[in-house]
Parts: structure tokens; C-alpha cells; sequence
């Protein structure tokens, strides 16, 4: 396992679909063992679109993203595996890029493989790579196509941490989840974030989900970050009109918030 700790970093980042960016001029870092990092803010307002350009698979307009230095749009090789093993990313939509037909034993065991390869294995059978999920082994033979939407989320997950990411980006990670297995699968998140020392971003409209596991979050509104705060600041004081719509929508944990603090 590489010693050095991994960076990502993007800077002056410009990127959207239309001649109007819907991200204008944002830069963010994170790195193994830095404060988990939220980025909030309304429906279509870039998330997705700021999230995908961290992770190399939407170009920017401008600006830069790097990993360790080296342009992630340039990783080849040895380089490449090693970014996409050591950063991973779980999408809203559950399995970018695989194929339905596939057993979930078949690419937990491709996982675990490329793990090993860039020497980044840890070990854990397949069994229990689903179970950091709650995903139970009755699940091992089941082809991906059949698996419900939070089945497919906590497999998504699972799948991200079986390589021992340094760096992980969630883009609404628990959308489709009950109010039991959110608890579950953010608690479950927490910890492993806290013991492996992950750098997290995760990227929601969920404050609530944010107060669970960022330490600072940043408000997306008009291109850029309009608002900085821990999630308890943006829940209880919202200062920019685009955090009190957010923090509105989450009457229960701004309830439950101001009761601690009473
Ligand atoms: N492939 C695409 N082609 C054209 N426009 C797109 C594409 N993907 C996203 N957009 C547009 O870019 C804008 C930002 O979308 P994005 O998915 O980044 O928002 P978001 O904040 O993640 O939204 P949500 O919270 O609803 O998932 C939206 O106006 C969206 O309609």
C-alpha cells in the first residue's frame, strides 16, 4: 500500500451542459484524514455535474483537477487503476457501467481483485465486504438487474469501500433507503470514515444525512459555494436564501438541533 497520503484537488472549476455553467469558479481538496466535507444545494443546481468532474468523467470548461499532482484526465496505466481504486465514487445512479447480468459475487470479486492488484487489499472475503452494508450472503448469487433501488444503493457502497478508498465521493448516497437502513447504512459510514481515516465528500439535499457525517458543509447556489458552515450553523442559523429553503425542509432536525443546544 502506497504510504503517502492522496490528494484530490480541483481548482477554478467551470462546468455545465449549456453556455450558462451550472458550476462557475469552485475549488475544493480532499485528502485521507481531512474533515468530512458536505456540499449542498437545490435540485439542478450542479451537484451531480461538480461531482462527476472530480471524479474525472465530465470535463471542465476551466480550471483543474489533480491527483497527486498529476491532471486526472492524463492518468493511464498503473496510474489510472491506482486513482480508481484508491478514489471512489458512488453515483445516484447505482451501476454505472455494469452490466445487469452480472452476479453481485462476480463484481465484489472483481473489485477485490482489482484491490489486490494496486495492492490495496484488505483481506475481507466477499461475505464480508456485503455485510459492511448489511447485505446479507443470500444476496451473492442474485444478477445485478433484479437487486431493489436500496439494495443497489448499499451495494454500490459496499463495493466503493471493499478497495480501501482514501478518498470517497458520495452523490446522494441514501435517496433510496428507509428511515431504518438511513440510520444504519449513515451510522455504518461513519464509523468506517472515522477508523480508516477516509476523506469523504458527499454531495445531498439531505442536510439532515450531512449533520450525520460532515464536519463542514458548503452551499452550491448560483455556480459557486454561497454559505460555509457546519451542518449545525446552516440547520439552525441559515444566513443565504438558498440555505434557509435547504435548512426549511428539514423542520425536525433543526427541532431536534435547537432541543441539544437548550
Ligand atoms: N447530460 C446532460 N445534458 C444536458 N444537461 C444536463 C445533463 N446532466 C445534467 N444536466 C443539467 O445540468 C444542471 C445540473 O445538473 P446536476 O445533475 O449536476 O444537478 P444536481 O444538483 O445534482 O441535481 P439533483 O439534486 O436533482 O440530482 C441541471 O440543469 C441539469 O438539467
Amino acid at each position: 500500500m502506497s504510504s503517502k497520503q492522496s490528494v484530490l484537488s480541483a481548482s477554478g472549476i467551470v462546468a455545465g451542459y449549456t453556455s450558462r455553467p451550472s458550476i462557475n469558479g469552485v475549488s475544493v481538496e480532499l485528502s485521507k484524514g481531512a474533515p468530512a466535507l458536505g456540499i449542498t444545494g437545490a435540485s439542478g443546481v450542479g451537484k451531480t455535474t461538480l461531482a462527476n468532474v472530480l471524479y474525472g468523467q465530465l470535463k471542465p470548461a476551466a480550471g483543474r483537477v489533480t491527483f497527486d499532482g498529476a491532471a486526472v484526465s492524463k492518468l493511464r496505466l498503473g496510474a489510472k487503476k491506482r486513482f480508481q481504486t484508491t478514489v471512489r465514487k458512488v453515483g445516484q445512479n447505482g451501476f454505472f457501467g455494469l452490466d445487469g447480468e452480472s452476479t453481485v459475487r462476480r463484481v465484489v470479486e472483481d473489485d477485490l481483485k482489482a484491490a489486490r492488484k494496486a495492492g490495496r487489499a484488505s483481506g475481507e472475503s466477499v461475505e464480508q465486504i456485503l455485510d459492511t452494508m448489511f447485505l446479507e450472503p443470500r444476496f451473492l448469487d442474485r444478477r445485478l438487474r433484479t437487486l431493489s433501488g436500496g439494495e443497489r444503493q448499499r451495494l454500490t457502497l459496499a463495493l466503493a469501500l471493499s478497495t480501501r478508498p482514501e478518498i470517497l465521493i458520495l452523490d446522494e448516497p441514501t435517496t433510496a433507503l428507509d428511515p431504518t437502513l438511513k440510520d444504519k447504512v449513515s451510522a455504518r459510514l461513519r464509523d468506517l470514515i472515522a477508523e480508516r481515516e477516509i476523506g469523504l465528500l458527499v454531495f445531498s439535499h439531505d442536510l439532515d444525512l450531512l449533520a450525520r457525517l460532515c464536519a463542514q458543509v458548503h452551499v452550491l447556489a448560483e455556480g459557486t459555494f454561497v454559505e460555509t458552515g457546519t451542518p449545525r450553523d446552516l440547520l439552525v442559523s441559515p444566513q443565504h436564501p438558498a440555505t434557509r429553503d435547504i435548512a426549511e425542509a428539514y423542520p425536525e432536525a433543526v427541532r431536534a438541533l435547537r432541543a441539544v443546544q437548550e
